[in-house]
């Protein structure tokens, strides 16, 4: 089988705030790769970088933050030392990124329909029509029906869960090569979670998008991630396929994590996506 292409690779990423007592540390020397098709599941305890690293990747780092070493590579463009109107192009096009309230993403006052056709105008020459066939065709393959219906709505008609499956297909309708996925369920009941797994799932048969899927639920990492990093206090202790984690994690921090969900999470819950 074809090696598939590597579309991300981070290198000895190093993230500080600014705090009291000056810069500190809270993203230090994290290093992986994502290949085409494949999703990277990144779980840890809150506040252990997770969402540090996703955003260090995306160029968006708040204020207070500074990358101070490493390298970002997104199909062997380096994005730490690109212009910033470079990186907000390739942002647009290239990279995707989806959050844990899809609400916020949407402008209230306009209609899916138009929120498609902003994004594909934006990038891509197309007429109307063409913008809402393959609108259409982008929440099909979400599992969305009735697209056209959905595609005259505004974002507050819509329930969370389908907001945010709109706002998969949304992401995937430029045809990204990377999607960062920041808590992505956090925010939905189970049959919800069970549909964006399932949306997710979608993706990897038939897209070639490399996926960052940030969660604390380790249900949801088990069922979409083919690879696993866990993170603690900003260092990856360990980086594993999926299965071969789950069955022999090697770090004493991995199999407290694992030991945590099945005492936490209930088997119903489990069961349920
Ligand atoms: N805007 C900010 N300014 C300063 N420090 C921040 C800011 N955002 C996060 N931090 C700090 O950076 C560290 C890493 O935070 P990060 O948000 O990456 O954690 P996380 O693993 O995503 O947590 P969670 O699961 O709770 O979202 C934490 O110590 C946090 O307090």
């Amino acid at each position: 089988m074809k090696e598939e292409e590597c579309v991300l690779d981070v290198r000895g990423l190093s993230v500080q705030v600014q705090s009291h007592q000056g810069w500190t540390p809270v993203v230090d020397d994290v290093s992986f790769q994502i290949k085409a098709g494949q999703v990277l599941g990144i779980v840890g305890e809150s506040g252990c970088g997770k969402s540090m690293t996703s955003l260090a990747i995306l160029g968006l780092l708040p204020a207070a933050a500074r990358l101070s070493q490493g390298s970002i590579a997104l199909k062997g463009q380096e994005l730490t030392t690109m212009k910033p109107a470079q990186l907000r192009r390739i942002r647009g096009q290239e990279l995707s990124l989806i959050m844990q309230n899809p609400m916020t993403a949407f402008n209230p006052l306009v209609t899916i329909g138009t929120q498609f056709a902003e994004t594909l105008f934006a990038h891509q020459n197309m007429t109307r029509k063409q913008a809402s066939t393959h609108a259409s065709t982008c929440l099909k393959q979400m599992n969305l029906h009735e697209p056209e219906r959905i595609l005259k709505q505004f974002p507050f008609e819509l329930s969370g869960g389908m907001l945010q499956r709109v706002m998969i297909a949304l992401s995937l309708s430029l045809n990204p090569s990377l999607l960062i996925a920041d808590e992505p369920t956090t925010a939905l009941d189970s049959i919800n979670r069970r549909n964006v797994v399932d949306a997710f799932r979608a993706i990897k048969k038939e897209a070639k998008t490399a996926i960052l899927l940030v969660s604390h639920d380790l249900n949801v990492i088990e069922k979409v991630a083919d690879v696993v990093a866990v993170m603690k206090k900003g260092q990856l202790v360990e980086m594993a396929a999926t299965h071969d984690l789950l069955t022999s994690p090697q770090n004493e921090y991995t199999q407290l994590l694992w030991n945590s969900r099945l005492t936490l999470g209930s088997r119903h819950e489990q069961e349920s996506i």
